[in-house]
Parts: structure tokens; C-alpha cells; sequence
């Protein structure tokens, strides 16, 4: 593989790949009907197949040379025909994406990674933020142990007789103790309640501008050791765009900050989904 500038024309789908001067470079704009693809306006590896253009966005300098790779269509296809979706989560899905508001629901990869995360920790006491019809939560509570239990926080009624009804059919509705109401108010009558430090696993997917709060409860709910994933942390992307300055991305801008210099959790960002974080309780 060799290294050079590669330009990717654009009027709907890719149009055109070609490799410019460098001097030509700065000089190019925009034109009318045809837009410059940002990511590979960068120095690139040149692969040997065209295809794979699109999904190398970065080799350069910056990053060591270390080929970076971004999710297209096609790739994804191919991850999601490589999760093993439970029938039941399978079922719910596709009922969910008939409803009202089914992009919320976390895709079947991250739904998967979160089962795993449980089965690694061995985690018996979780919780959840944001159940919305019980995709995430229905995962995870069907890897739990006999005896294991997950407190779902939900304030949408509706949506809670979608997810109970698929408790039901899964026969884990035992291990599952839903809470209807504000996620924050159940938190804090849990810590009340003298439940602090006695959770192993928790995953917030609720109100974006609430994230500092829910993590602060979370903190003390959970144990040392124990984790707290974090849904929508790359929120679309927007979250790297200077430009975007709305009120749910600057909280989620300013949460991801104050996260990285958080001493009380080892955290790992991952581009799944929506992207996610992972915490760990120090
Ligand atoms: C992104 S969805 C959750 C998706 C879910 N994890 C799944 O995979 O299907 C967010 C949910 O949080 C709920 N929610 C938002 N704010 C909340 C709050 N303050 N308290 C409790 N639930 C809340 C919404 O009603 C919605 O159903």
C-alpha cells in the first residue's frame, strides 16, 4: 500500500475518487451539486480495492499510522450479521420499530456488548436509566443469574407495558423490578433506602441534560469494581462539531469532559452504536 491524497466527489453517492497535487489542495471547495467528503480529505492509505475508501478514515501521522476505521453501510450490515440476537430481542425489535421514538432503542451490537459486559463482571445487581420498551434491559436481564436482579427506571407508562409484556414472554419478569417514575427520584430513595455500594453494573440511556446527575446517584449505587456504561456519548457526532452548540450536546460535551478527568473511574470511550462509555468504580 502506498501513501497519498485521495478527493472523493459526492452528489448523492460517491461520484468520483481521484488523487490531486498537493498544491492542488487548498484550492478546492465546494462547487455546486458536488461536496468534498471531509474524512478522506486527509492523507490516506490507498487501498487496494476502491470500496474500502470509504470506512479507512484515518493512517496519518496523528494517529501513528494506525489504519482507523469508520462504519459504512455495508460494514455494518456485516457486523450486525455477526451478533447473536436472542429470538425474543429479535421479536421486540421489530415491534419496537413500528413505535414511536425506535431509534432510541440501542442496536443489537451494543445490546450484545452489554449482556457480555454483565457476564464478565458476573453481576447479579444492576440497573438501569431509561428503559423505553425493554430492548437493553431485556438483554440483560436474560443473562442473569437465577436470583440476579435489575431495577429498570422508566417515567413512560406506555412504553413499560411494551417491556413487561416481553419480561413476561422471556420469563425474567422475577428479575426484573421496574420502577415507574423520574430515574433520578428512584436513585435517591434507593441510596435512602441504604442500597449504596451494592450494585455491580449500571447503564444510563435517559435524559441527556440529566447525565451528571444520574452518574453522580449511579456513583454510589455502585460498588468498587463495579461498571457504569453511558449511552450516546458521540450523540451523532455532534459532540466534535465546533459549529453544534444546542443544549443536549454542550451537557453531553461538557459530561464527557468532566468524565476524562474523573479520578474515581477508569473509563474507555467506544464508538458502538451511539457510541458509549465505560466506567469502572475505582
Ligand atoms: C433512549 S430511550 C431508552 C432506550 C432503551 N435503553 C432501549 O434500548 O430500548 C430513553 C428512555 O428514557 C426515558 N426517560 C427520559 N427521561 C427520563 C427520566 N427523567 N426518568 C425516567 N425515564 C426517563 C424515556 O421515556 C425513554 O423511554
Amino acid at each position: 500500500m502506498s501513501t497519498s491524497w485521495v478527493i472523493t466527489l459526492q452528489w448523492g453517492n460517491p461520484l468520483i475518487s481521484f488523487r490531486p497535487s498537493s498544491h492542488f489542495l487548498p484550492v478546492l471547495q465546494s462547487a455546486r451539486g458536488l461536496t468534498v467528503i471531509q474524512p478522506i480529505c486527509c492523507k490516506t492509505k490507498v487501498l487496494n480495492s476502491v470500496s474500502n475508501i470509504d470506512t479507512v478514515v484515518a493512517t496519518d501521522d496523528n494517529y501513528g499510522h494506525k489504519e482507523v476505521i469508520s462504519v459504512n453501510p455495508r460494514l455494518y450490515d456485516y457486523l450486525l450479521a455477526n451478533v447473536r440476537e436472542p429470538e425474543i430481542l429479535r421479536e421486540l425489535r421489530e415491534e419496537t420499530a413500528t413505535m414511536r421514538g425506535s431509534q432510541m432503542q440501542v442496536s443489537p451490537d451494543q445490546a450484545q456488548l452489554l449482556a457480555m459486559l454483565v457476564q464478565i463482571l458476573g453481576a447479579e445487581r444492576c440497573i438501569e436509566v431509561g428503559v423505553y420498551t425493554g430492548y437493553s434491559s431485556l438483554a440483560v436481564a436474560l443473562v442473569l443469574p437465577e436470583g440476579g436482579q435489575l431495577v429498570a427506571c422508566e417515567r413512560d407508562a406506555k412504553s413499560l407495558e411494551v417491556a413487561q409484556r416481553y419480561y413476561d414472554r422471556a420469563g425474567v419478569s422475577n428479575k426484573v423490578n421496574v420502577k415507574h417514575g423520574l430515574a433520578a427520584d428512584t436513585l435517591k430513595s434507593m441510596i435512602q433506602n441504604g442500597e449504596g455500594n451494592s450494585y455491580d453494573f449500571a447503564f444510563v440511556d435517559a435524559e441527556k441534560k440529566m447525565y451528571q446527575d444520574y452518574f453522580e446517584l449511579l456513583l454510589q449505587l455502585v460498588r468498587v469494581g463495579g461498571i457504569i456504561v453511558i449511552d450516546n456519548v458521540l450523540w451523532h457526532g455532534r459532540v466534535a462539531d465546533p459549529l453544534v452548540n444546542d443544549s443536549k450536546t454542550l451537557s453531553i460535551r461538557s459530561f464527557n469532559r468532566k468524565l476524562m478527568e474523573d479520578n474515581r473511574v477508569s473509563i474507555s470511550m467506544i464508538p458502538i452504536g451511539d457510541g458509549m462509555t465505560i466506567c469502572r468504580k475505582r
